[in-house]
């Protein structure tokens, strides 16, 4: 697991590190500088170098950069686009140092004359948008078409929401020192720095900030008893589906099986049984008809919730008076039980607060962004700006675990962690695509996983599922079927891993 870090954070850190650690900034930042030299000399043409600097410590980052290419006999221009009256103590020594070693300096930018170009204007400590001839600059940079390597962030860019503040330098590749920034994990930033590496400058410590998956965390599955039976496995109802539309059912209920759920059961309208049982014998069918009375269809719920471990409800459900019904006796009589929410269900939830309260930290919604502005009564636009904001006066109402979808899905723990996930692509922007992640959430719960590290990880290997599928199909063809065919693929890779 990383942790993602907010401009400010990573200021503190960089204090801590220095006051309380010790250790001093130059040393900091000659490793930095030394980071990206690396980079420059593994992925960039250096036949010309221009390195542009603003005043601030990330300005003294590039100037250590020219000074490093320059000693190794890599041809190095220097620019300062920022003023010296505004110079940090760290840009003065380093600016003295390039000067002692005789870096070259220029004061206008031919750009037809380089080959790579280091992007040191603003760091972490940008405080507003870029304008004047640091906008001008950053568009004649863009415009060149030449490669360009970001110092820690591209500059223009918000080290805590993405954003692109007035105008910002697209990277080819950026080098982040200590921890990924949010800003560059969040769109459009994450886009502007190209490829990113984080390189290890000396920086540790951040407790606080956003938590995201990773590779190591392939141990979080939960392990395979080899004396287990179907029951071990869990048992999950999908409560999916409504009068001639089975799809959805089909691919939750498939999801959860895949994931390796030990029995499923869909709970659907009458009228989706032969369809679902010709594309999907495994499962187990309950049906109810149109004409039945709530007390006959919450007896058939009833039924089908005593035998399931993990209910899920809302995929492809509608939101007619017979699904209100369906979602209202599950969250009456869920016991303890682990519920996801999803899709129609989280419709019929926005306008229901008194099923809101009986939601808890078992309880995980699944919503994208316009459920979730019904839901938490604000704007798409809100929610992304201010996303955590949002989720936690969500969480207020509703005390659940929530997954709010997007191109970058956020997990709001019921302890109040942030994740946010960074494996997807545009290809799983296809229809059926939520429906399989939610039955990965509920496949995952019914083998014991605790919603609170079920969510964040299915969300994970969900976009897994989906890189793998892109990379079969291409992003622009992929449909939920092959999501299903990445999510086996992974899983097996998954567990010979472990
Ligand atoms: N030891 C360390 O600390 C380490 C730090 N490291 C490096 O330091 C970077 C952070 O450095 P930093 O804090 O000096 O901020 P930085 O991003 O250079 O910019 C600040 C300057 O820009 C100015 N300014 C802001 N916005 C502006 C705008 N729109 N238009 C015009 N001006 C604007 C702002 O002016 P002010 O807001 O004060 O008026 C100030 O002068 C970090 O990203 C990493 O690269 C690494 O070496 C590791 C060790
Ligand atoms: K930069």
């Amino acid at each position: 697991m990383q942790i993602l870090v907010t401009g400010k954070q990573m200021k503190q850190l960089d204090q801590s590190t220095i006051k309380q650690m010790g250790i001093p900034s130059l040393v900091l930042m000659e490793r930095a500088a030394m980071a990206v030299f690396d980079c420059l000399k593994q992925h960039f043409p250096l036949k010309k170098t221009l390195v542009v600097c603003g005043s601030g410590n990330n300005g003294a980052d590039g100037v250590a950069v020219a000074r490093l290419l320059h000693l190794a006999g890599y041809p190095v221009d220097l620019y300062l686009a920022g003023n010296h009256t505004s110079f940090t103590e760290e840009m003065h020594i380093q600016w003295q140092a390039a000067k002692n070693y005789q870096v070259s300096i220029v004061n206008n930018c031919r750009f037809s004359e380089y080959t790579t170009i280091v992007d040191a204007l603003f760091g972490v400590g940008l405080s507003r948008e870029l304008s004047g001839k640091y906008q001008a600059l950053a568009e004649k940079i863009n415009a060149s078409g030449i490669p360009v390597l970001a110092v820690d962030i591209p500059s223009g860019i918000h080290a805590g929401t993405g954003q692109v503040m007035g105008t910002a330098i697209r990277a080819t590749e950026t080098v982040t020192f200590a921890y990924r920034k949010l800003g560059i994990s969040l769109y459009p930033g994450s886009v502007y720095a190209g490829h990113i590496q984080v390189k290890d400058v000396g920086i540790y410590g951040a407790s606080e900030g956003v938590f995201s998956l990773d590779n190591k965390d392939v141990s979080w599955l939960p392990a395979r008893d080899p004396a287990g039976n179907k029951g071990t496995f869990g048992k999950i109802l999908l409560i999916a589906g409504s009068r001639n539309m089975s799809g959805a059912a089909y691919f939750s209920s498939k999801a959860a099986l895949l994931s390796g759920a030990g029995m499923v059961r869909i709970l659907t309208d009458e009228s989706n049984r032969i369809i679902l049982q010709q594309q999907f014998p495994e499962a187990m069918l309950s049906v109810y008809e149109p004409s039945m009375t709530p007390d006959e269809l919450s007896e058939i719920v009833r039924k089908a919730m005593d035998w399931a471990d993990v209910v899920a409800v809302g995929p492809g459900l509608s939101t007619s008076k017979t699904a209100e019904n369906l979602l209202q006796t599950v969250l009456t009589f869920r016991q303890s039980k682990p519920i996801v929410i999803d899709a129609d269900a989280l419709n019929l939830l926005a306008k229901r607060k008194d099923l809101q309260a009986q939601c808890d930290a078992a309880c995980i919604l699944t919503p994208h962004l316009g459920e979730m502005s019904r839901l938490a009564e604000c704007t798409i636009s809100d929610l992304k700006v201010h996303p955590q904001k949002f989720m936690d006066v969500f969480y207020n109402n509703c005390s659940c675990t929530l997954i709010m979808k997007d191109a970058r899905t956020w997990i709001r723990t019921a302890d109040g962690s942030f994740f946010l996930n960074l494996t997807g692509n545009d290809g799983m922007a296809t229809a059926g695509s939520g429906d399989v992640l939610c039955g990965v959430v509920a496949g995952l719960l019914g083998q014991g996983m605790n919603p609170s590290k079920a969510a964040p990880f299915a969300v994970w290997l969900h976009g897994l599922a989906g890189d793998q599928a892109a990379s079969a199909k291409g992003a622009r063809s992929m449909k939920a079927t092959d999501i299903l065919s990445g999510l086996e693929a992974q899983l097996q890779k998954m567990d010979s891993q472990n």
